[in-house]
């Protein structure tokens, strides 16, 4: 059944696959809302022809582009991305993220890295003026102790994720857990992402502070969609 935020959500992924042109290295992020953007790249590719290539960020990413029959390339042959299209968790003012609710953060901060443009599809839930969402942390498991007793001292309350029809923690894409980390208010996210990148064995975290210049933000609606200008 459509709701209004599935709605939101299809306006906020069409749009943006409207912006990808022929030729293209396009990210392919993962999640709800940039299904629909792969849903309408498909359609444009079986209908006028575009030609692009798709670089997953999750199996279920690669998994969804070979449905819409979006042809799909890796990093290792394409480390420039011409735009990437991602979802997000909370998104604020200057563009900041938080991500990583699918689990697939690690690997949406490498194609985020690598692409000129980065074009976030959310619905209006998403955006916030300050985050108080859980920022996921991706741990490799043989420290997954002692990460989660540095994240304390940093003023987390951290919690092993744990599987959906599968006992014990959810295993990544690549391997790892994921600690879903609550901060509360957090005031300084790139400060706060800056000192979780420095503990050994988090791999990547969910903050995504360092894109807001090549960062669109799409905001669908129930009828259409607005782009929003980033302080
Ligand atoms: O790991 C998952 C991703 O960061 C998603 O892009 C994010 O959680 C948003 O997903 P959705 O569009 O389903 O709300």
């Amino acid at each position: 059944m459509s709701t209004p935020q599935t709605e939101s959500k299809r306006n906020a992924g069409y749009q943006a696959a409207g912006m990808v042109e022929d030729g293209m290295v396009v990210g392919l992020g993962t999640g709800s809302t940039v299904f629909f953007a792969m849903e309408r790249l498909g359609e444009r590719i079986r209908r006028d022809g575009l030609s692009i290539a798709g670089v997953p960020t999750s199996y279920q990413a690669a998994i969804r582009a070979r449905e819409y029959g979006i042809p799909l390339t890796s990093l290792d042959e394409h480390p420039e991305i011409d735009i990437a299209i991602d979802g997000a968790d909370q998104v604020d003012p200057a563009g900041n993220l938080i991500k990583g609710r699918g689990a697939a953060l690690l690997r949406e901060k490498c194609v985020a890295d690598a692409a000129r443009r980065v074009i976030i599809v959310v619905d209006p839930t998403k955006m916030v003026e300050t985050f108080d969402a859980l920022v996921p942390v991706e741990v490799l498991p043989f420290a997954s102790t002692s990460v989660s007793r540095r994240l304390s001292l940093l003023g987390a309350v951290p919690t092993m994720r744990e599987g959906v029809k599968k006992d014990g923690p959810v295993v990544t894409d690549n391997g790892n857990f994921i600690l879903d980390c609550s901060f509360g208010t957090i005031g300084s996210p790139r400060d706060l992402e800056a000192k979780i990148a420095a503990i050994p064995g988090a791999l990547e975290c969910g903050l995504f502070t360092a894109y807001g210049e090549k960062i669109t933000v799409i905001v669908g609606e129930e009828k259409g969609c607005r782009v929003v200008s980033l302080r």
